[in-house]
C-alpha cells in the first residue's frame, strides 16, 4: 500500500500518496539544520540515500527548491542529482543530466562591488555571490541587521535604473534577487514536467522565500507544510525542525517501498 500517515513519524497528520503526489523540498532549515555559516552545513549521512529512495517511490516527482545554487546542492547531495530549482527560482535543472537554465541575468559587477562595499564596513558579515543573486549573511552580527538593511536598500536604489533587483529577508540573511524570479514560478514550471504533471504538490519549507512556493503548490491543488525556525513559530509550523522532516520522509518511504 503506498499511503503513509505522517503523524506516525511525528509531524503533520497528512496522508502522502507516492503514486499521485509530488514532493517539493526546500533545503536549508528544512532538510538540513541551519549552521553558523553557509559552508558549515552538515548533511546527515542518511539524507542522500533517503532522497534517492523517494525519487524511486515517487517515480521521479521529487524536486529541491532552494536559494542555493544548483552546484551547491549537487555538492551537498553527491553523487545524487535531482531536479533542482536553485537561487530562489533563478536557475532550473530539470533533469539529472540536463544543463542548468538561468532564468535571470547575472548580477552585474558594479552591483556586486556596491554591495561588497557595504558589507566590508561590518566585520563578521559574509557575502555569497550566487550569479543571479547575492546573499548577505549577518548571523554572526545580529545587531548589524538594521544598519545593513538600510545600506543595502540605499545601494539598490542607486543601481535600480540598470537592474531590477529586490531585497528580501531570509533567516539572518538579506538576499538580493531579480524581482521577477520566485520559487513559486519555479514550481509552476517543474509541475509541467512529465514526471510531475497531474500530481498533487506537497511543498515543505521554512522561510520567507518558501511563501511563493506554498502559494504555487496550493494553487495547483496541493499543500504547504511549514518547518519551525526563525520564520515560523512552533505554533503555526507542521514540523519542529529538519530532523522531524527527515523522519517523516523516512516513514513515508518505508511505507511506500515494497
Ligand atoms: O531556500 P533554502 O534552501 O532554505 O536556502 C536559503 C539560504 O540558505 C543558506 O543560508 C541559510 O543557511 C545557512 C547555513 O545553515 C545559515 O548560515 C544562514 O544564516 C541561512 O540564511 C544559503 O547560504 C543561502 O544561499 C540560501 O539562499
Amino acid at each position: 500500500m503506498s499511503a503513509a500517515t505522517a503523524s506516525q513519524a511525528g509531524g503533520p497528520a497528512v496522508v502522502a500518496e507516492a503514486r499521485t503526489e509530488a514532493l517539493f523540498l526546500d533545503f536549508d532549515g528544512t532538510l538540513v539544520e541551519i549552521a553558523e555559516t553557509p559552508d558549515g552545513t552538515a548533511v546527515p549521512a542518511t539524507l542522500v540515500a533517503l532522497l534517492g529512495r523517494l525519487q524511486v517511490a515517487f517515480d521521479g516527482a521529487v524536486a529541491i527548491v532552494t536559494g542555493r545554487t544548483v552546484a551547491d546542492i549537487d555538492g551537498f547531495l553527491a553523487p545524487l542529482k535531482m531536479v533542482v530549482a536553485g537561487v530562489h527560482g533563478g536557475a532550473l535543472r530539470l533533469g539529472a543530466d540536463d544543463a542548468v537554465t538561468r532564468l535571470a541575468e547575472p548580477i552585474a559587477d558594479n552591483v556586486f562591488e556596491r554591495v561588497t562595499r557595504v558589507v566590508r564596513a561590518v566585520p563578521g558579515v559574509l557575502v555569497e555571490h550566487k550569479g543571479t543573486s547575492i546573499a548577505v549573511h549577518w548571523r554572526a552580527v545580529p545587531t548589524a541587521s538594521a544598519y545593513l538593511e538600510a545600506e543595502l536598500r540605499h545601494a539598490l536604489a542607486e543601481v535600480q535604473a540598470e537592474a531590477d533587483l529586490i531585497l528580501t529577508r531570509g533567516r539572518r540573511v538579506f538576499e538580493i534577487v531579480p524581482r521577477r524570479v520566485s520559487k513559486g514560478a519555479a514550481i509552476a514550471a517543474i509541475a509541467e514536467l512529465p514526471a510531475f504533471h497531474g500530481r498533487r504538490p506537497i511543498m515543505i519549507g521554512d522561510d520567507v522565500s518558501d511563501e511563493s512556493a506554498f502559494e504555487a503548490a496550493e494553487h495547483l491543488g496541493g499543500i504547504a507544510l511549514r518547518v519551525a525556525g526563525e520564520h515560523f513559530t512552533d505554533e503555526i509550523a507542521d514540523f519542529r525542525g529538519p530532523a522531524q522532516v527527515r523522519a517523516w520522509l523516512a516513514a513515508l518511504v518505508e511505507r511506500t517501498t515494497p
